[in-house]
């Protein structure tokens, strides 16, 4: 069975969510035209790091995302791995992920574990504490964000349930992009799954972003590099691989988590 993702990166506009919410509605359209299953999106794509505004910008409860996808979903018989958006629930703020399917469903829903000191995360916003694993297109799937990319023991955690497909919505700088590159790469290797992973053009006050949103096969090789540009790249990721990486390799049967401390 093979699936096609649409890595859709954008430049976030910052402090903007109204003109951010027209874009999602374009690549989304965009997607469905050319056959996609799952569309794409970065990290915190309503607000940008505009962590001092979230009062006034943060979408309250997650109630004008979820309309949003509910309708763009539908409308395109899509499904979405919705990126983040700042949520303000309780009191609290979110860096969170919503995906539907082409119902407009909401199968999925995850808030950032690992908050970034580098980029203030820690002083604005609250840390989530659940797995995000979820079905989409036919694949079993499970959702990162970002920084928790630097966590092997969390993404394993919840890959051994037996994800197909790992998600990374980002807002990676490009000062570390290489890293970006190798992180993912192990990652889809240790896990033996595809990654998809997808950030961010254009610069906020404080980082330049130059993309390279990447569709890495489980055995590490790049599929799709969506370069520096502001669009949407595809990849086509054929599931069928999956049962002759994991079959001659079982890393999963072989772990020892009794070790493990
Ligand atoms: O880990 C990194 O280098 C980047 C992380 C990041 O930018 C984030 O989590 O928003």
């Amino acid at each position: 069975m093979k699936i096609k993702v649409a890595l859709a990166q954008f430049n976030v506009q910052f402090a903007d969510p109204a003109a951010n919410r027209h874009r999602i509605a374009e690549l989304t359209a965009q997607a469905a035209m050319v056959g996609a299953d799952v569309v794409v999106f970065p990290e915190m794509w309503n607000t940008g790091y505009a962590l001092d505004q979230l009062d006034q910008l943060a979408d309250e409860d997650g109630k004008a995302t979820t309309e949003l996808f509910y309708r763009l979903a539908r409308e395109n018989q899509v499904g979405i791995v919705g990126g983040s958006v700042a949520v303000k629930e309780n009191g609290h703020f979110y860096n969170r992920t919503l995906v539907v399917d082409p119902l407009g469903q909401v199968v999925g829903q995850y808030d950032k574990v690992h908050l970034f000191r580098l980029m203030n995360e820690h002083r604005y916003l609250a840390a989530g504490d659940q797995e995000n694993y979820f079905r989409l297109a036919g694949a079993s799937s499970a959702s990162f964000i970002c920084y928790d990319l630097r966590f092997p023991e969390w993404v394993r955690t919840v890959a051994r349930h037996g994800a197909a497909v790992l998600y990374f919505p980002a807002e990676w700088p490009d000062v570390r992009i290489p890293q970006w590159e190798m992180l993912l790469k192990a990652r889809a290797i240790e896990n033996q799954a595809f990654v998809v992973a997808v950030n961010r053009v254009g610069d906020d006050p404080d980082n330049h972003f130059n993309g390279h949103s990447l569709a890495i096969d489980p055995l590490g090789r790049v599929i799709a590099d969506a370069g520096e540009e502001d669009g949407i790249t595809y990849a086509e990721l054929d599931l069928d691989q999956l049962a002759t990486v994991r079959g001659p390799i079982p890393v999963f049967a072989d772990r020892r988590p009794e070790l493990y401390k």
